[in-house]
């Protein structure tokens, strides 16, 4: 698969290291950050859809639904409460994600894991057993600090973890396991709003447990990664480790370029200010640029709310939840054609043709 073919390609070499039980588990463990991550995103809109999650915590949004059966639902769910309960999830995430960086850089990538999961898990819990609107609200800033946490150290901890030549692959598939909870947390809700009783948006919401306790567990027995060790002074620890890690026992010439590149990154002393020289000018400008119009696009508009937003188009419950599921499924099947073309065609031409197709449709 993707772009780093077995070398690294800032140094040019090509370091030994096998797909070993620790990194297979990695993986999981990293696959479960980005599908808990995807989960939370795409499990509100259709929570916030069901009619018997409306009538119990936002009574006024639903007698404006029953009441009215025009096709024109257009500001029916205007309701900032219900907004907050969605959107609170990013805000937390945003305020956990500047802690989170430290946390990981000081104590390790493990710790922040484990710091992710154990959120994910008590906010899971409280959002499935909820029984007032703060306890929605507060299920998702816990839910939300879990992703400040999981997407500064999974990523990191799997780039670190993997073999050279699994490297790209692998974190790409964080990215792939983002859509694809996007598209699990679309197709429960489909499935959980036909339950008799009304209370699916509690599986719904209660789900999230199951990859936030793969998380927490897997955080527990995973080794912290040889570059956290000697960042933290750990030297001989961290070669013991490299060794089991990549299951080979010549692990020098990484173990050294390791340490260099380590007592290198200590010497720089003051890395914001030199951030801002004009030669990394272009690097920074690509930085915050990409993602922040890759945020801008307002996919997570549609990601949020799909249901809620096909409904007030006129959609019917049913059908409105199966778009969402569509719309998931069109995300995840993009996703699979950027991981297979992004060596093939480059990166250039993926951001030319995403960004044309993106323009073409915001427009019509
Ligand atoms: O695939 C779309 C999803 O990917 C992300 O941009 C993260 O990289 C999310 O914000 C969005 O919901």
């Amino acid at each position: 698969m993707p772009a780093v073919g077995g070398f690294d390609k800032g140094t040019g070499k090509a370091y030994p290291g096998n797909l070993t039980p620790y990194v297979t588990v990695t993986c999981v463990v990293a696959a479960m950050g980005g599908l808990i991550f995807g989960y939370d995103i795409g499990i509100s809109g259709g929570v916030t859809s069901m009619a018997p999650f409306l009538r119990k915590f936002f009574p006024s949004v639903y007698q404006k639904e029953a009441l009215d059966k025009s096709t024109n639902q257009y500001c029916k769910f205007d309701s900032e409460t219900l907004t907050l309960f969605t959107s609170s999830l990013y805000l937390a995430a945003l305020l956990s994600s500047l802690v989170a960086s430290t946390v990981t850089r000081k104590f390790g990538r493990k710790l922040s894991m484990l710091f992710g999961g154990l959120l994910f898990c008590s906010g899971a819990i409280i959002n499935g057993a909820a029984k007032a609107v703060w306890m929605l609200i507060v299920g998702r800033i816990l839910l939300g600090f879990g992703i400040g946490f999981a997407n500064q150290s999974v990523p990191l901890y799997l780039s670190e973890m993997a073999p050279y030549k699994y490297r790209g692959a692998l974190n790409i598939g964080f990215q792939l396991s983002i859509t694809i909870g996007i598209l699990v947390a679309n197709i429960l809700n489909y499935f959980f709003a036909k339950i008799k009783g009304g209370w699916g948006w509690r599986l719904s919401l209660g789900g999230a447990v199951v990859p936030a306790l793969i998380i927490t567990v897997g955080s527990l027995v995973l080794p912290d990664t040889p570059n956290s060790m000697i960042e933290r002074g750990q030297h001989e620890e961290a070669k013991t480790k490299l060794r089991r890690i990549r299951g080979v026992d010549d692990v020098e010439e990484e173990f050294n370029d390791l340490v260099v590149a380590s007592e290198a990154s200590k010497l720089v002393e003051h890395p914001w200010r030199n951030l801002l020289q004009r030669k990394y000018r272009p690097h920074l400008t690509m930085a915050i640029l990409i993602p922040f119009f890759q945020q801008l696009t307002g996919i997570n508009v549609i990601m949020f709310y799909a249901p809620v937003l096909f409904k007030t188009i006129g959609f019917a419950d049913d059908a409105s939840l199966m778009s969402a599921v569509i719309t998931g499924g069109v995300n995840v099947l993009a996703t699979i054609v950027s991981i297979y073309g992004v060596d093939k065609w480059g990166r250039r031409f993926l951001f030319l043709e995403g960004g044309t197709q993106m323009l073409i449709c915001q427009v019509t």
